[in-house]
């Protein structure tokens, strides 16, 4: 599927500018972007639903726009972002609609093994059980999987999906997906528009950014979700890790940016100096942290908030080298936060005297208590009577 220079008008306002966009057998591409960005839009024009102001959809040559509407259905299936259905027939009968395309009324036989994709469809997404109940007695994320089976049994070579995951459980979120990816394994093309970003990047071989109607990035998911990219295209901050279990993108959404714009070294390791770190790197912080264990979950903390960490190798104590470069990081920073259960360990003393500022930190203290006692400290250092160093 290729979407070249599409550009889309709704109620004469522009809503997609120049969108282009390209879908190769065996890839699922992930539509991403803030709401309102033009998502569903997208999706409605690939699909030949909406006709663009400019611009083509091409599925296998053909320019779907110029498709009669069950050619088109033959070419691409569309899992809707709503899923209220207006009538109760049962649930086997909706997902039988999708075989509308493929039947015909001066060749009835021409469907013969259609009542068998229905039935698969029915299993694959686990509706057996509901199969003769009206659809309208379903709950919401069974009557999405509905749908979804409906476009299975459609059988087509491109699959679009608007919010395939919304309302549905966690574990109906990644069979969901599994499904799809399943679909697109065996060589179909999809595109889904899902607003969980690491979501998306652990399922979806492409990310593709919309934002304002515009393409603003396009790419493997590792390139696409990055700091940067959500700041731009989201309007919001976030820091961006490594999900430790699926090696994808992990997005932790920070909710209170800030500006301030100090070093803060965080000195010590553990559950306490990671708890420190969120509420000053929201605060818009340069946070430093260490020494911590290379590879440790505080290590891991540090990379997913983008803290630069001293490290120091699993067993045998902290090294000297370690301690130098923490050192190093207490002398720039402008000031060092000890958490509570760090502040009697020997070296950390000696450490914290190096910076023009200390705070001790009770390890459960509230974000809002620690930014205010790190605000403060940073505030003595620059008046003129300095004290140099403080407790909380
Ligand atoms: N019929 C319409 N007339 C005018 N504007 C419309 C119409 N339909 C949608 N829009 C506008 O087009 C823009 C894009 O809407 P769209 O539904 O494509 O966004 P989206 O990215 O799918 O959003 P969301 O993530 O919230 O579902 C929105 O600003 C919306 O208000």
């Amino acid at each position: 599927m290729r979407a070249n220079g599409l550009d889309v008008s709704l109620g004469g306002v522009g809503i997609l500018d120049d969108v282009s966009l390209a879908v190769e057998s065996g890839e699922l591409v992930g539509l991403v972007g803030p709401n309102g960005a033009g998502k569903t839009t997208l999706l409605r024009t690939l699909a030949g639903y909406l006709t663009p102001d400019s611009g083509t959809v091409r599925v296998d040559g053909d320019d779907i726009h110029a498709l009669g509407s069950k050619a088109a259905s033959r070419r691409v299936a569309v899992v809707p972002q709503s899923s209220a259905f207006s009538f109760d027939f049962p649930v086997r009968d909706v997902v039988a609609m999708g075989r509308h395309p493929h039947r015909s009324r001066v060749r009835p036989g021409d469907d013969a093994d259609g009542a068998a994709r229905v039935e698969r469809a029915i299993e694959r997404c686990e509706l057996a059980e509901f199969a003769d109940r009206p659809v309208t007695a379903l709950s919401g994320g069974e009557r999405r999987r509905v749908l979804l089976a409906r476009a299975l049994a459609q059988d087509t070579p491109v699959t679009l999906l608007d919010e395939p995951t919304a309302g549905l459980d966690v574990n109906h979120q990644i069979r969901t997906l599994d499904l799809v990816r399943g679909l697109v394994d065996d060589g179909r093309r999809a595109v889904a528009a899902i607003h969980d970003l690491p979501l998306a990047a652990r399922y979806c071989d492409r990310l593709v950014v919309l934002s304002d109607g515009r393409v603003h990035a396009d790419g493997p998911p590792e390139k696409v979700v990055t700091s940067d990219t959500l700041r731009d295209a989201f309007d919001a901050s976030a820091a961006v890790g490594t999900d430790p279990v699926t090696g994808t993108p992990a997005v932790t959404a920070l909710t209170h940016p800030g500006d301030a714009d100090a070093h803060v070294h965080v000195l010590g390791s553990g559950d306490a100096a990671v708890g420190l770190l969120e509420p000053l790197v929201e605060a818009g912080y340069r946070v430093t942290v260490g020494p911590v264990v290379d590879g440790s979950m505080d290590h891991e903390a540090a990379r997913r908030l983008d803290c630069p960490a001293v490290t120091t190798p699993p067993f045998g104590g902290v090294e000297d080298d370690a301690v130098e470069a923490a050192a190093a990081r207490c002398r720039d920073a402008e000031t060092v936060v000890v958490p509570t259960s760090a502040e009697d360990a020997g070296a950390n003393g000696r450490l914290a005297s190096l910076a023009a500022a200390c705070v001790t930190v009770p390890a459960d203290a509230s974000p809002t208590r620690i930014r205010t006692a790190v605000a403060d400290a940073i505030g003595d250092t620059a008046a003129p009577a300095a004290s140099g160093t403080k407790s909380e």
